[in-house]
């Protein structure tokens, strides 16, 4: 199969998020786009494949959700609701020094990232399949990470339940979101509260080559989250704080 090339875009890395991937993490964000169009193949891991598609609205959407904010240089994260590897796989090649842990219920996909993770000389990546209700309330997930990320998994409120029992308290959360609404701001504070955190910013911008418009969401956890938060399997989609 005769594959695209990624295009590079140096000037818009570096314009908006004040970074350029390097030979190296060019080669593996190619070698990462090769490999989906191939897992295409046996499983729907995304639509969004053409090339200049594929770097906006997966690799560059993936890395601004937490460039700009996200400084320290050492942390644990984990990337909740991976699906084909995203945020997780680009922050783990832009981000060598970062323990990055990819979960997702299917266990097909997070056998094509076990895979993939192999193939693209990643060590810094740690592959669950599990629900995360399930592993918010285990002793080695509950309060172990300092970023927890999730895009395009459930509304703000269940990304919240989801994420914030997974943090140690001065972890932050980062929701990945599209459009976002006054409602919504609302639904997430009040979730939030109940969870022992705060929205500590909301962020709106837009994608550098279609102007599509997103918002990320920042979540601080100021203390413990409350020991019935998750709640069991299908619970915070059923009934949202
Ligand atoms: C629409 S995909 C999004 C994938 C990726 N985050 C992205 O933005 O491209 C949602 C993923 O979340 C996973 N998921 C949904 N609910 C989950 C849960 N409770 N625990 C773990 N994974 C979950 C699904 O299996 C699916 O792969």
């Amino acid at each position: 199969m005769l594959v695209a090339t990624l295009p590079e875009f140096a000037d818009l890395w570096q314009s908006t998020l004040n970074w350029c991937p390097s030979e190296q993490e060019r080669s593996q964000f190619q070698a990462f786009y090769e490999l989906i169009l191939q897992g295409n193949q046996q499983q729907n891991l995304t639509r969004i494949t053409e090339p200049s598609d594929f770097w906006e609205k997966h690799l560059w959407d993936s890395l601004r959700g937490v460039f700009p904010k996200v400084t320290q240089s050492r942390l644990s994260a984990i990337d909740i609701g991976t699906g084909a590897g995203f945020p997780g796989i680009p922050m783990a090649i832009a981000r060598p020094s970062w323990n990055v842990t990819l979960l997702d219920s299917t266990r097909k996909k997070i056998n094509f990232l076990q895979d993939a993770s192999r193939s693209l000389g990643l060590t810094n990546v740690r592959l669950l399949s599990d629900r995360v209700e399930q592993i918010g309330q285990s002793a080695g997930h509950r309060e172990a990470y300092q970023l927890a990320t999730i895009r395009a998994v459930a509304a703000a409120p269940v990304c919240a339940e989801y994420a914030l029992p997974l943090l140690k308290v001065g972890g932050l959360a980062v929701l990945y979101r599209g459009q976002w609404t006054e409602e919504e701001a609302i639904a997430l504070d009040q979730a939030v509260q109940q969870l022992g955190g705060a929205v500590e910013e909301c962020d709106r911008f837009e994608t550098p080559l279609t102007q599509g418009v997103r918002h990320c969401l920042y979540i601080r956890k100021t203390e413990p989250t409350p020991r019935e938060f998750p709640r069991a399997i299908g619970i915070p989609t059923q009934t949202p704080l």
